[in-house]
């Protein structure tokens, strides 16, 4: 048995209105049945593009938000229904890293106060003493020094305080980690730092996650399995490499074309599948497959009447959609959609009102024109396909002690260019060295 099971889990919000009455009017279908399977010491990596209810789906897990319907079973335990009294056992052994540091952290409170409150709470540390010694040792491991303990989150650059997000968990001891876009508001050079951290506190100590992200890249560094979320359901699921080396679900195909890739030659003749229309609304998702509105490959049958199961086509390889082995074998044609050449000319070409699956035509200007950019300089990519700019970038950015010298050093690292998960990003000698001196700098200040 896997260590975390859902089995058909649902969350549906209602949809109230009027003033007097509060009628439920109808529901926001943002989990609709999802089962997976996290094996112990692995990492299941969830993907999807915004609103497609990966959020709620690891909240749901925490029970932050109540399950409609479905199993949550940890390490043989329903946890969905248990009792609140009950549930709090659990709870510490089910932890959550936030995608904001600075928001998920008190700023009145100081590092030792942020990690001891979980700890006194769950009974772990006889006294503060212990607790005190046991935060030191975690801090540590996360590469953060142990004169932090009296410092407050603002003292902190963006990837020092997720460093502190991801100590707070790990003081509690969890059996599974919830990693909710871990890095997306990171600077991108900082996103592989705390990426790899994540990877070596896993080896060393046997950690299990579930890592929700929207960018593929993140997801592919560092999972076993990836599952590929689509308005609330899984529509494919495949160990990492398998999944990148052939999507067969028609969505997935979409997203991973729009992937840019940081090497100029094959981002010439790479190809994105452009999908008609926008994201349906949870609140009224189509009929049958919920791709078949945007679904280049839609044929006359069954897509707009039954809803396909996510069924294994051999290896673990599993895909929700009637024809995805005609598919695959190039047995049936594409049907709409468009499929372009990625790179700046063919995209000007394209009707403006033909929208990519995660954003816009013109976002797919810049993301091939961005790649070529960052090819050209030598640089890593980690792709951020939203482009924001947070203020914990730009604190890591203005911070002069921060670990910039990181970003470099991953970039002689990835030999292409791009973040691959057979060539791990790796800090060297000079770059733990020089990261050693930023984690303690701030602190010294
Ligand atoms: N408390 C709520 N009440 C009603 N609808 C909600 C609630 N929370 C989330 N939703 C809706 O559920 C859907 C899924 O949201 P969710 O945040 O899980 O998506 P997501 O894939 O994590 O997106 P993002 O990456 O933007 O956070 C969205 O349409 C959202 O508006």
């Amino acid at each position: 048995m896997s260590l975390l099971e859902l089995d058909g889990v649902k969350v549906h919000f209602p949809v109230k209105k009027g003033i007097l009455f509060d009628r439920t009017v109808g529901h926001v279908y943002a989990v609709d049945g999802i089962s997976l399977s996290v094996e112990a010491g692995q990492t299941y990596g969830l993907v999807g593009e915004s609103g497609c209810g990966k959020t709620t789906l690891g909240r749901a897990v925490l029970r932050l938000v109540d399950v409609t319907d479905g199993k949550v079973v940890l390490d043989g335990t329903d946890v969905a229904k248990l009792p609140e009294k009950e549930m709090r056992g659990f709870r510490r052994r089910l932890q959550m890293v936030f995608q904001d540091p600075l928001g998920s952290l008190n700023p009145r409170q100081n590092i030792e106060s942020i990690l001891s409150e979980g700890m006194a709470a769950h009974g772990i540390g006889a006294n503060q003493k212990e607790r005190r010694e046991k935060i030191k040792e975690i801090l540590a491991k996360v590469g953060l020094p142990g004169n932090s303990l009296s410092r407050y989150p603002h003292e902190f650059s963006g990837g020092q305080r997720q460093r502190i997000g991801i100590a707070r968990a790990l003081v509690l001891e969890p059996d599974v980690i919830i990693c909710d876009e871990p890095v997306s508001a990171l600077d991108v050079s900082i996103q592989a730092q705390v990426i790899n951290l994540l990877e070596e506190l896993q080896e060393s100590m046997g950690l299990t996650y579930l890592v929700i992200a929207h960018d593929l890249a993140v997801v592919r560094h560092i999972s076993d399995v990836i599952g590929v979320m689509y308005l609330g359901s899984l529509v494919e699921e495949a160990p990492s490499d398998a999944l990148y080396e052939e999507p067969k679900h028609p969505y997935t195909k979409a997203l991973m074309s729009a992937v840019p890739v940081p090497d100029p030659e094959v981002e010439d003749r790479r190809e994105r599948i452009l999908l008609l229309g926008d994201l349906p609304s949870p609140a009224n998702p189509p009929a049958g497959c919920r791709f078949h509105t945007r679904c280049p490959w839609k044929q006359d049958t069954l897509c707009a009447t039954e809803r396909p199961e996510l069924t294994d086509l051999g290896g673990g390889h599993k895909v929700a959609c009637h024809f995805a082995a005609e598919i695959a074998a190039g047995e049936i044609a594409r049907t709409s959609g468009e499929v372009v050449p990625a790179v700046r000319e063919g995209v000007e070409d394209v009707d403006p009102e033909v929208v990519a699956t995660s954003g816009s035509v013109a976002e797919a200007h810049d993301d091939a024109a961005e790649a070529a950019d960052a090819a050209e300089a030598g640089e890593i990519a980690v792709p951020s396909p939203r482009g924001e700019s947070t203020d914990a970038e730009a604190h890591d950015a203005a911070d002069p002690e921060a670990p910039a010298g990181a970003a470099d050093g991953d970039a002689a690292e990835a030999s292409d260019g791009k973040l691959d998960k057979d060539e791990p990003v790796r800090l060297d000698k000079e770059d733990e060295a020089s990261e050693g001196k930023a984690s303690e700098a701030p602190a010294g200040k």
